[in-house]
């Protein structure tokens, strides 16, 4: 007689993308060096789904990937109803056994720890959408296709905020009325914890130190693109702030700007969108509409897709190319600036990480670059160059010493291949939920 097994859903509902892996709970032989208390059985991701066609893949583990431009995926919602008519058909997975679902909700709030998803939880999510607008709506939207379709699984949301719970208030408050602020929750949030998480955690393996050691600057690069400063293992600061609109520029993003421009930009400013989002009716301004889905690469470049813009900018006499990278990495550099002085100097690595941050090349040598003045040590081109083709979770981009550690050079420069998902599984599986 077969067992039932018991299965961890992973999703993590991006700006741009839907991100879905699937793993089997505490049969203790976690991913070959004992090191993960869940194992790996298949994942997915659709891309592009905030600029069509969105590209579908689907790869069992040991399997080939199936890919595909599915027409019926418009949104998370479809994205995640393709991905389980998927499951049965491709993977002969019975949904029977998934007794767990986790689900990434950008915008917690006051909320520190996951919790199982009830009536007050969703409500509780579904009030912050207006300030994660291109996040909590799609994860709710994936939220209530699962209690539908996986009634008897449990679905657990895990909130990127938590892990910024650490920064202090004379840095995650704003210079504004404390009365108002603290009444209306008008403070620094941050996101991409989840990230920041399993990026701590995967450094602090690689460097062979103990987290609560490590002094890092982190640069989660992706549609949506955060750095965080790391002191003693915890978030000090980081750059996006009440809502992910805060900080760098992402794709579709404009990033921080003097509050002032949106009046100057648009008469009507001030008035409200009208969007729907997938799950909620979102209450945002047109201003913040604008802000969110009609600036960043896409406003400079024309597009979401930050490999055509660096392969244009290559190809030479590309204006819009040009901008948009140029200006993204002055951007970055700004944090990473600030947050080495924070640090006092004494920082253990700079970390990339997210869609750009894993796999542009072109933009960590040109950061490298900048930053040898603060004592990095030289993101050497051959390894920049093959880190698609380097096995591993962490990469070192620089050119270490031969002989002890202790005499490496002191500030590394890496890129880790983050996994919200795993970092999910991996808490679920653990017993903190
Ligand atoms: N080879 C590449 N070079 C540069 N950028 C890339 C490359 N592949 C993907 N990206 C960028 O990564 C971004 C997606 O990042 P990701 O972290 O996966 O997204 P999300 O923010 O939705 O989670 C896209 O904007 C895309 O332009
Ligand atoms: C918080 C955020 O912007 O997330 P993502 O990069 O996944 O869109
Ligand atoms: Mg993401």
């Amino acid at each position: 007689m077969s067992t039932k097994r018991n299965l961890i859903l992973s999703v993590n509902a991006g700006s741009s993308s839907l991100k879905i892996s699937l793993y089997t709970a505490g049969d203790g032989d976690g991913d070959g060096d004992g090191r993960e208390p869940v194992r790996l059985l298949l994942t997915s991701s659709i891309s592009n789904i905030s600029a069509p066609p969105a590209k579908f893949s689907f790869k069992v583990v040991q399997g080939t990937a199936k890919d595909d431009q599915p027409r019926d995926v418009h949104d998370h919602a479809s994205a995640f109803a393709h991905f389980l008519a998927c499951l049965g058909r491709e993977a002969e997975i019975d949904r029977a056994e998934i007794s767990c679902v986790c689900h990434r909700v950008v915008h917690g709030g006051d909320y520190t720890d996951p919790v199982l998803i009830n009536d007050e939880a969703y409500t509780h999510i579904e009030r912050l959408s207006d300030l994660a607008p291109l996040h909590n709506g799609a994860a709710l939207a994936v939220i209530k296709t699962c209690l539908a379709q996986l009634p008897d699984a449990r679905s657990i949301a895990f909130f990127d905020t938590a892990f910024h719970r650490s920064i202090p208030p004379y840095i995650s408050s704003f210079a504004l009325d404390q009365k108002i602020a603290k009444e209306r929750g008008l403070k620094k949030y941050g996101f991409h914890g989840l990230s920041y998480s399993f990026i701590l955690r995967e450094v602090s393996h690689f460097l062979e130190k103990p987290a609560s050691s490590l002094n890092l600057i982190l640069l989660h690069l992706g549609s949506g693109a955060s750095a965080c400063c790391i002191r003693h293992g915890q978030s000090l600061d980081t750059s996006m702030g009440l809502t992910p609109l805060d900080g760098l520029p992402g794709a579709t993003r404009s990033g921080a700007l003097d509050p002032s421009l949106i009046f100057h930009y648009t008469n009507t400013a001030g008035r409200m969108s009208h969007q729907r989002g997938s799950a909620v009716q979102l209450h945002v301004t047109q201003a913040e509409h604008i802000l969110n889905t009609q600036a960043g690469w896409k406003a400079l470049a024309g597009t979401t897709d930050f490999a055509a813009i660096t392969s244009r900018r290559d190809a030479g006499g590309d204006a819009g190319a040009d901008l948009a990278f140029e200006l993204f990495a002055d951007r970055v550099l700004n944090f990473v600036g600030a947050y080495h002085l924070k640090l006092g100097g004494a920082v253990d690595a700079l970390v990339f990480a997210g869609g750009l941050g894993e796999r542009s090349a072109a933009l960590r040598a040109f950061i490298g670059e900048r930053v040898e003045c603060l004592g990095y040590a030289r993101v050497d081109p051959g390894r920049n160059g093959a880190v698609d083709a380097t096995e591993g979770v962490v990469v070192d981009l620089t050119e270490t010493e031969a002989g002890a550690p202790e005499k490496r050079q002191q500030q590394r420069v890496l890129v880790c291949r983050t996994d919200e998902q795993l970092e999910m599984a991996r808490q679920c599986s653990l017993g903190s939920m």
